[in-house]
């Protein structure tokens, strides 16, 4: 038999731990699928002295992921650290320069690092893994490295951050509040350790970047992605979508346009009927739609310890098979250049909400500026909602929530119509407008 493929492992947090529970579990059938026993040999994290759940003294303790990365004593570096700083940038190209294979989950480091690390990675001969960094257990990385090769990718977009999921259907499903339900999602290990990537929608953009290069073949560019995140969604926008027949969900999306490639994630309408909408918790979901394949639907658990160790250790056993291939299907320098298409351009319908003084003329005010930009309106309702904005009684002057769908149109179109409603001065405070994706 070959020799063992000798593992270090920095980070025994959530993912750490579950990596290091499934290849305990899963050692002889692990050892017959690859030809070669796998075997952790050392690890690394923080603290020494806490308690994890799993027996760590078989392994060699490092303090420093640095130095364990540079060990002589193992062949592959996994990365479960997270961050795009140190020490798990810095441990990451420690073993890749030492000539370590590489496995990650962190999607943070390679939104920003990874193309300078696959050209590393590519020099030194060895394998920059990252299935874990997309969409969890959800083998979307070897579906377009693998699967979809043959095929041009007109766009994929899809759910990509668990925690904000999970906030957004407990909303919906049981009406329970945004900060109750996001406790829940960090007590399960869903969330990052800083939250307000979850749910400021840059977990999801960093796992849109990654995704962009491989399906158009491009550089990665995660600062040219347009982001909102879920803050801002409060339970009248989930009920007003709820009865015009949509769900909120937060998306990524990545498609090509006339004017380049446009990057995206934010709050997002989708019709009820549709698959994704009744994708819920913690579940991701990505659609790729191929010119020959047409569209893949993959659903599964994006998050938590089982679904990301998953992930991790089919990583891990394409090395010990040896199964490669560069880290972004193409040479790191053979990645197109990527070309940004302008917000302002994209083109979709659109859910508005405005807080109406509810005075005479008001309405043929807001009516006349949406058409001055062209803007066809699909649906208009004036629904006061309780606990939203005050009641008035009719023709008062108090404000009252007003709701209306658009055709298609352009983000310009809306933007301009939201600039001369605001100047008109019959809202109270400024729109608020939820794209809606055409499925
Ligand atoms: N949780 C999830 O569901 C998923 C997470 N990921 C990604 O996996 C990675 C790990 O996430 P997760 O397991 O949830 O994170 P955790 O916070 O649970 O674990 C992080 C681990 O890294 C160690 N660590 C942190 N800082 C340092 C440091 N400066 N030096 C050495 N060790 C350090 C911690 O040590 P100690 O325990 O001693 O504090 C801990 O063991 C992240 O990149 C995350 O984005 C990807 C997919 C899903
Ligand atoms: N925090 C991430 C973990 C998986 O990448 C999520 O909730 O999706």
């Amino acid at each position: 038999m070959p020799k063992p493929l000798r593992l270090g492992v920095a980070g025994v947090g959530t993912v750490g731990v579950g990596v290091l529970t499934m290849l305990r579990a899963h050692a002889e059938r692990l050892a017959t699928r690859c030809g070669r026993d796998v075997q952790v040999t050392a690890v690394s994290a923080r603290d020494r002295e806490k308690r994890r759940g799993v027996d760590l003294s078989p392994f060699e303790w490092f303090d420093d992921p640095r130095d364990l990365a540079r060990s002589r004593d193992i062949d592959v570096f996994i990365e479960l650290i997270g961050g795009a700083g140190d020490p798990a940038y810095s441990a990451v190209e420690a073993a890749l320069d030492a000539g370590k294979h590489v496995v990650t989950a962190n999607k943070a480091l390679l939104a920003h690092h990874g193309v300078a690390l696959a050209e590393l990675a590519e020099a030194r001969d060895v394998a920059l893994k990252f299935e874990a960094a997309v969409a969890g257990g959800i083998p979307v990385v070897k579906v377009l490295r693998e699967s979809l090769l043959g095929n041009e990718v007109a766009r994929v977009y899809g759910i990509l951050n668990g925690t904000s999921n999970y906030i957004l259907t407990r909303m919906q499903h049981e009406g329970r509040a945004f900060d109750e339900v996001l406790s829940e999602a960090q007590a399960a290990g869903y969330a990052e350790a800083d939250p307000t990537f979850d749910i400021g929608g840059q977990d999801a953009a960093h796992k849109l970047a990654i995704l962009t290069s491989l399906a158009f073949g491009t550089q990665i560019s995660y600062d040219s992605i347009y982001l909102e995140g879920i803050e801002q969604i409060d339970d009248v926008d989930i009920r007003s979508a709820d009865r015009l027949g949509y769900r909120i969900k937060l998306l990524g999306v990545a498609m090509k346009t006339e004017s380049g490639i446009e990057q995206r994630v934010h709050p997002t309408m989708v019709p009820k009927h549709t698959a994704i909408a009744e994708v819920d918790g913690v579940t991701n979901a990505i659609t790729i739609e191929g010119d020959f394949v047409g569209d893949i639907m993959l659903v599964g658990p994006g998050a938590g310890a089982g679904p990301t160790a998953s992930a991790v250790v089919s990583d891990i056993t394409d090395i010990a098979r040896g199964v490669d291939g560069a880290p972004f299907i193409v040479p790191a320098s053979k990645l197109a250049l990527y070309e940004r298409a302008q917000m302002r351009a994209h083109e979709g319908g659109y859910y508005i909400r405005l807080s109406v003084y509810d005075r005479p003329g008001a309405f043929a005010a807001i009516a006349r500026r949406m058409a001055e930009q062209e803007i066809s309106l699909k649906s208009i309702v004036q629904s006061p909602e309780e606990g939203d904005v005050a009641q008035g009684e009719e023709g008062s002057g108090a404000p009252v929530p007003v709701v209306m769908i658009t055709h298609r149109t352009t983000e310009a179109a809306i933007r301009r119509a939201f600039d001369a409603i605001e100047g008109d001065r019959h809202i109270d405070r400024p729109p608020k407008m939820i794209r809606i994706e055409g499925m």
